[in-house]
Parts: C-alpha cells; sequence; structure tokens
C-alpha cells in the first residue's frame, strides 16, 4: 500500500509576506515525513519527523517565539498518537522545552503510563529523562513582544474569526505507512493573549488529534475553544466511520463547527487506505501531502498544485 503524509503549518490569515515561507516550510516537512517512511519508518516516527521540521522552523514557531499569554510568557501544547494501539502522549503547558516539544510528548507516550503531563510535571518528567530545558524567556522572541503588545485583547482576535494576522503557530501532520497504519500530531503555542494556563484543543486527544487504525488520522487548528466543543478530531473521524469519504467528513465537520459555535479552523485527514484530505474555513492554511510520487501543496481556498516527487 502507497504511504501518505499530510502536514499543515496553521490555519488563519496568513500574510503576503510570509505565504511563500510558508508553504515552502510545509513541503519541507511533508518530504522529510515521507523521507522517514522511506526508510523504514513507521506512521508515528514519520509525523513526528514533519513535526520536528516545523517546529524547527522559525517560520511556524510552536516553540521559541510562540504566542504569549497574558503575563507575555510562552506556554506550549502538544500531541501524538498511534492508531495501531490508540497509545498517546500530550504535554500542556510547557515553559522551559525550546523545540521539539514534540518529542516531550513523544516521550509521555512511550516512557509514562499516563496520556497528559501538564506544567511543572512535564517540565520536571523533562529534566527527568535529560532533556534541555531552557529558561522560559529564551522562548521569547522580540517580534511576537511587539505583536503581544499591539493586539492585547484575546476576544477581539478570535471575533475575528481567525481571519486575523492572530495564532499561527500551530503545526501538524498525519500519516499511514505502507502497513496500513495511521498516527497523528499537533504542537502549538496556542493563541496570543490567552489567560495564564489556558490549555487550546491541540493537547487535547480527540481535539486536536486523534488517530486510531479503524477509521484514520486527524490534526487539527484552529480557534481552540471551538474545536474542542465540538471535539473535532473526532467528529471527522465519526464521519469517516458513517461512510463519509475523508475529504467530505473534514468539509462537513468544520461547517458544523462554524454553524454550531462560529468556530473556523482547519483540519489534516487520512484514512487507513490512504485516502487524504487538507480542509479550513479561515482564510488559508498552508498545507503539504506526498503521496504516490508526487508532493501536493496549497495556501489559499480550493488551491491545489502539485510535483513530482523523488528522493
Ligand atoms: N493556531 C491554532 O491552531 C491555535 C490552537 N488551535 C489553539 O487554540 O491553541
Amino acid at each position: 500500500m502507497p504511504a501518505v503524509i499530510v502536514v499543515h503549518g496553521g490555519a488563519w490569515a496568513i500574510p503576503n509576506n510570509l505565504a511563500q515561507d510558508s508553504v515552502n516550510g510545509v513541503k519541507a516537512a511533508a518530504r522529510e515525513g515521507m523521507s522517514v517512511l522511506k526508510r523504514g519508518g513507521n506512521a508515528v516516527d514519520a509525523v513526528e519527523g514533519a513535526v520536528r521540521t516545523l517546529e524547527n522552523n522559525c517560520v511556524f514557531n510552536a516553540g521559541h517565539g510562540a504566542a504569549l499569554n497574558t503575563r507575555g510568557e510562552v506556554e506550549l501544547d502538544a500531541i501524538i498518537m498511534d492508531g495501531r494501539t490508540l497509545a498517546s502522549g500530550a504535554v500542556s503547558c510547557v515553559k522551559n522545552i525550546a523545540n521539539p516539544v514534540m518529542e516531550k510528548a513523544r516521550a509521555v507516550m512511550e516512557k509514562t503510563v499516563h496520556v497528559m503531563l501538564t506544567g511543572q510535571g512535564a517540565n520536571m518528567f523533562a529534566e527527568s529523562i535529560g532533556m534541555n530545558t531552557v529558561p522560559t524567556e529564551m522562548l521569547v522572541t522580540q517580534n511576537e513582544r511587539k505583536e503581544w503588545e499591539k493586539h492585547k485583547n484575546y476576544v477581539t482576535g478570535v471575533m475575528e474569526d481567525f481571519n486575523s494576522q492572530w495564532a499561527h503557530d500551530t503545526v501538524g501532520a498525519v500519516a499511514v505507512d505502507s502497513a496500513g497504519n495511521v498516527a497523528c500530531a499537533t504542537s502549538t503555542g496556542g493563541i496570543r493573549n490567552k489567560m495564564v494556563g489556558r490549555v487550546g484543543d491541540s493537547p487535547i486527544i480527540g481535539c486536536g488529534g486523534y488517530a486510531d487504525n479503524s477509521s484514520g488520522a486527524v490534526s487539527c487548528t484552529g480557534h481552540g475553544e471551538s474545536i474542542l466543543k465540538v471535539t473535532l478530531a473526532r467528529l471527522i473521524l465519526s464521519h469517516i466511520e458513517q461512510g463519509k469519504s475523508v475529504a467530505e467528513a473534514s468539509r462537513v465537520s468544520l461547517k458544523y463547527m462554524g454553524d454550531r459555535v462560529q468556530g473556523a479552523g482547519g483540519a489534516i485527514s487520512v484514512s487507513p487506505s490512504g485516502q487524504w484530505a487538507a480542509t479550513f474555513t479561515t482564510e488559508r492554511m498552508a498545507w503539504a501531502a506526498v503521496h504516490n510520487y508526487t508532493l501536493w501543496y496549497g495556501l489559499d481556498p480550493d488551491e491545489n498544485l502539485k510535483e513530482p516527487f523523488t528522493y
């Protein structure tokens, strides 16, 4: 069965000056995810590799440069999930890890009996397994501090339905490997001016991501409180379970979120048979996918560009 990787760089009103770098960034991450699969990695390795590439790209900055909360601090959230066993690992409110946050979520999945660690406990665990921690101020960039000074109001940004230049720190990936195993990963700095301790959708199982070999894998982005209310990742998978195509399930679920709670966002989805989709209701979302020796990518609604993919 041909393997598939799909990645996103966050659903929001990406300004023109970031458009090309965002597209290049998601293309590079999709290439990395596919090369992990080609080197014999499984779906979990591929989504981790792809998200790590996005986290390390300063256009997306899911760690260093992430959105600041009301106290001007970074608090990071991430999840990874393995569709074979439903094993998952998540961290929330992490303040002392630069990149990759994803590595830490995977360690929670593989080295603990828990699904999520938060705040101080997440940091203590990172130190106990020898991960590099940094003082939290080191994650704050001048650019983000400037943006934070400019718009000190969470609600105004969200009321604009994500059609503002806010909240650009979410990245994600979904994959199916040649054995038909699926996985998802999502990592974020959240939304600017969130309250201290606010946890968004990204690290919450079934909301920011879900992976199950019996239906597929999804990674979400957008207004976290809306995604949480409709449990977007699981909603998409439940439509797939009821017979909808991956694209239709994603479209219907995002439309439901818009109608029911007036929230905008995006999702990437893949089924165990290799169907995939990248769907969004925000102004833009940078996404890329590799399937059958073709690299697909886009940014604007209905944009579906392609080029040959070679190793
Ligand atoms: N840009 C995003 O996707 C933000 C993320 N969903 C959150 O609310 O934390």
